[in-house]
């Protein structure tokens, strides 16, 4: 699980491992860490520079431009307290005359406070533009990603949904909080430096004993913001499941049944027992962590005073001015106060790269599928066919097979039914075959070359693909189908070719009953036309005859389709997947009937092959199966006057 990985560490087993990743633990030690840490602040500033460098560098100027502007404030309230105290009859207590007039110092005063308070909005509007810049061009960056994983396996590992996750909440603005925290360090020590030096005047003494005494502070509110931060990482897997839930209750694919089954309540009981665990966790650990902090801000404020009494003691008898009381006494609250955001800042940066490691796993992360170095176009035209030798696969994170030993040969030009009990592997070899994952043992070839020795984008390109849970497009009917087929879409829309796939996938009648035809928005999300089950199998239908490929895998390609509609696929199957190696998967015997051939599969294996008629004549499962299947629907079915040469 991702909360057993630790924080800040960037090795990682099995798929999301990174080629240019190093582990923080171990023999590195320290200095592993360091490298670690150098190479995220790297990347993160990389991200952040590449995404907005002018908002980026404006923000470090501003950044630097307001730590210099509070000792400033001091050394001129000084000058102005001493001016105003040299105009009174107590004009000792303003300390040696000055060239400058007292106006002129209220001006300077006036002018860096006015400056300090300008440059606080410009700051924070060029934070914003980084951070949003940052977001977009992250989100970028891991739809680049995503797209070199060809695979699903990569998509179905919990430890990566961990690090999805990690990078849409915290990550994405981690190059911004990188330089902003950072710079904020490094400004604030400066501060602090710069703050300390007129307190030498007061006594040599007294930067020391002040900064000894807020060290403790420092020290406690860095351990807070880190540890907090640590926690955060680990429940990761929890915000994952409270985003679940939280998406359950408000998503519209899941609204019916939680109305019909009343399941709201539940639900939100499940997110609040989720979120208290949770928030509770976190406030547990907050309670722990403040006692201390209190005390050590307790004796941090107490040696504030302690100098304040002692610039007081000095001034009154006579070793100082009223400025200087002004000067000593803001410096060293001043101190305070830079201390304590110099822990806050410090403290926060362990979290970012406690969630960097994610990023860089996620934005780096190799292809998932094994490519050939010296891949080789799909074969056009398919002359031996594909053959299934000895596969055995397993999916990931799952001990039992889903098939063991499946051998299977699929001809050129021939259509295939692969039927089956729930759950024996058709889906699978679907899946294996479309090279979504790779077999565990055993080889799929084609045209006797294994599927891992083509280039994977143009041996799916080869490839129509209707799946059981197909997607459903909220774009334009047009869209729907030419997804299928990108050209079609590319060359300014070649309707012809688009209404042809909706021709032969039964959905020429629906394009006609929607208002806008092919230009019809889908879907309610953006207030288009909802459309029913049977209505977007028919597009997704679609979406698979368009593209001009020499395989097509129907899986359940019928399941919401009307028995005429399905009756009019059947009548015109053969010159649908004419010249083209078809491999449907069905429950309905109407739709298996289809095929050249059948494949029964039980556990994992193949039982019984061979066409409809041979099997029955074996009287075997398959026959069991279709005389048990309802025989009211067969009935329906047949009434339907199927030309006798279509029948096979
Ligand atoms: N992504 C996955 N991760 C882990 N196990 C999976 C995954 N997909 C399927 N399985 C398991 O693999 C087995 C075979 O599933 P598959 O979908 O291939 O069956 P099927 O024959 O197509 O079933 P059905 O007729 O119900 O569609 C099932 O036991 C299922 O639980």
């Amino acid at each position: 699980m991702g909360a057993d990985r630790k924080p800040g560490t960037t090795s990682t087993k099995s798929t999301t491992s990174t080629t240019s990743t190093t582990s923080t633990t171990g023999a590195g030690g320290i200095r592993g860490r360091l490298v670690d840490i150098l190479r995220l602040g790297r990347l993160a500033t990389a991200l952040a520079w590449r995404a907005s460098p002018k908002a980026l560098l404006g923000t470090v100027l501003l950044l630097c431009a307001q730590a210099a502007s509070t000792p400033v404030q001091l050394l001129l309230a000084r000058e102005v307290v001493n001016a105003v105290a040299r105009t009174t009859p107590a004009a000792h207590l303003g300390g040696p005359g000055s060239a400058v007039p007292l106006a002129g110092w209220i001006a300077a005063m006036a002018a860096t406070l006015a400056l300090g308070t300008l440059l606080e909005p410009f700051s924070r509007t060029c934070q914003s533009l980084v951070g949003d810049r940052l977001v977009g061009f992250v989100t970028g960056e891991l739809v680049r990603a995503a797209n070199r994983w060809q695979g699903l396996a990569r998509f179905e590992d919990p430890d990566f949904a961990d690090d999805l996750e990690r990078v849409s909440s915290q990550a994405a603005r981690s190059g911004l909080e990188v330089m902003a925290y950072g710079t904020r360090a490094v400004t604030t020590v400066a501060t602090l430096v710069a703050l300390c030096v007129p307190l030498v005047r007061l006594h040599v003494l007294v930067p020391v004993a002040l900064v000894a005494a807020c060290v403790p502070l420092l020290a406690r509110q860095f351990d807070f913001q880190n540890t907090t931060g640590s926690r955060l990482y680990a429940l990761t897997p929890q915000a994952r499941t409270l985003r679940y839930s939280r998406d359950v209750m408000v998503s519209t694919a899941e609204a019916g049944d939680v109305r019909l089954f009343g399941l709201g309540g539940y639900f939100r009981r499940r997110y609040d027992e989720a979120f208290a665990g949770s928030v509770g966790d976190l406030d547990r650990l907050r309670w722990r962590l403040t006692p201390p902090m209190c005390l050590s801000a307790g004796l941090a404020g107490t040696a504030v005073g302690a100098v304040f009494g002692y610039a007081t003691w000095q001034v009154a008898t006579g070793r100082g001015s009223v400025g200087d009381l002004v000067l000593y006494g803001g410096t060293s609250a001043a101190v305070l106060s830079t201390v304590t955001s110099l822990g806050f800042y410090l403290g926060f940066l362990p979290m970012v790269f406690a969630f960097l490691p994610s990023l860089d796993r996620v934005l780096n992360a190799p292809p998932d599928l094994p490519e050939a170095p010296d891949p080789l176009p799909a074969p056009r035209p398919i002359r031996t066919g594909i053959v299934f030798e000895d596969v055995h696969f397993g999916y990931p994170g799952r001990d039992e097979p889903v098939l063991a030993g499946l051998s299977l040969h699929l001809a050129p030009g021939e259509s295939c039914a692969l039927v089956g009990p729930n759950g024996s592997g058709k889906t699978t070899i679907v899946k294996l075959l479309l090279r979504l994952y790779d077999p565990t043992a055993g080889r799929i070839l084609l045209d006797g070359r294994d599927l891992r020795d083509y280039d994977l984008a143009d041996l799916r390109r080869e490839l129509g693909v209707l799946f059981q849970d197909f997607v459903r497009y909220e774009f334009t009917a047009a869209d729907n189908i030419g997804f299928g087929d990108l050209a079609a879409l590319d060359q300014g829309g070649d309707r012809a070719r688009l209404l042809a796939a909706a021709e032969r996938a039964g959905a020429a009648d629906l394009l006609e009953r929607l208002p806008d035809g092919l230009d019809t928005e889908v879907g309610v999300r953006f207030g288009g036309r909802e459309l029913s089950g049977g209505e977007w199998q028919k597009l997704a239908l679609a979406r698979a005859f368009a593209r001009d490929c020499q395989v097509l895998v129907l899986d359940e390609p019928t399941a919401s389709l009307d028995t005429r509609t399905e009756y009019g696929i059947f009548e015109r199957f053969a010159q649908l997947t004419k010249g083209r190696t078809a491999v449907l998967v069905s429950h309905r015997f109407s739709t298996v009937r289809m095929a050249d051939r059948i494949v029964v599969l039980a556990a994992g294996r193949v039982i019984e092959d061979g066409t409809h008629a041979e099997l029955m004549a074996a009287e075997g499962e398959y026959a069991r199966m279709y005389r048990t299947q309802a025989a009211q629907y067969l009935d329906d079915f047949e009434d339907l006057e199927v030309p006798s040469g279509e029948r096979r």
